[in-house]
């Protein structure tokens, strides 16, 4: 990592341990932004309001949201909530928000990923399904039961990614073989987004910003825990921060 590594912000999840709520992003994602994107992450804790962001969002140069064992609350997308959509973070909820929706007006870099996908169609006005392993026809995209992690986040089933798009100039037109551990997916789409990749179920697993002032992509999958091993994994990191870069270095440049 250079002294001129572009800093990107990664908005937290809030937790209870000992005692104390806490405002954290899980390690995988930061080791992938420092290793490669080359980029230094910034914890962006979800006790910020909309002024706060600006001043946050005045020094960043990429924005990456995380996945999460928790969901996005479905009065964001019209839905009464059920026992079926629990667990939520709510400081979460409006943190992300409000960050999607500002990086994307900006032109800020984004890298929305998993719960990060998901809340990248929520913020745009699409909604989600949930439970979808009981829908017919549709797959387990739920992780894996084991105790170890490389066996949870292994890659396991491909997607199509659609030729010509934006996700195809970073990891080819080919396949790709990912990982898979959510039980919520996009439902309605939100105008404004593009699909990248489907799973062989039709789930959409991949989305960017239609009209979008630069990268701006959400994937359903992990590319965080192979970033250093998997080439597709790491090309979507490595696209990041070269986005992230020359977001900066036009900043710098006005
Ligand atoms: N809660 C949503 C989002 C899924 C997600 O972000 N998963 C990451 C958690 C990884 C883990 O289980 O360790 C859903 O379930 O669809």
């Amino acid at each position: 990592m250079s002294h001129s590594a572009p800093l990107i912000a990664v908005p937290a999840d809030t937790r209870v341990f000992d005692n104390y709520e806490w405002h954290a992003a899980p390690s995988t994602y930061l080791a992938a932004i420092a290793q490669a994107s080359g980029g230094v992450p910034v914890i962006v804790p979800a006790l910020v309001d909309e002024a706060a962001l600006d001043v946050v969002l005045d020094r960043v140069d990429g924005v990456l949201v995380t996945g999460s064992a928790s969901n996005v609350h479905p009065s964001r997308y019209g839905v009464a909530p059920t026992a079926a959509h629990e667990p939520f973070d709510p400081a979460r909820d409006r943190l992300t928000d409000a960050l999607i929706r500002k990086a994307l007006t900006r032109g800020t870099p984004l890298l929305a990923i998993c719960r990060g996908h998901q809340e990248l169609n929520v913020a745009l006005g699409g909604s989600l399904a949930t439970e979808i392993q009981e829908f017919e026809g549709r797959m387990d995209h739920r992780a894996p039961t084991h105790p170890e992690q490389d066996a949870r986040f292994a890659l396991r089933h491909p997607v199509s990614v659609e030729p010509g798009g934006r996700l195809a100039t970073i990891v080819g037109d080919g396949p790709v073989e990912v990982n898979s551990l959510h039980r919520q997916a996009i439902d309605r789409l939100a105008d404004g987004l593009a699909v990248e990749a489907r799973a062989p179920d039709g789930t959409v697993e991949a989305v960017s910003v239609a009209d979008a002032k630069g990268f701006a992509l959400g994937l359903q999958w992990h590319p965080e825990y192979w970033a250093a091993s998997d080439p597709a994994s790491r090309a979507i990191f490595e696209s990041f921060g070269a986005a992230c870069r020359a977001f900066r270095d036009r900043r710098a440049a006005r």
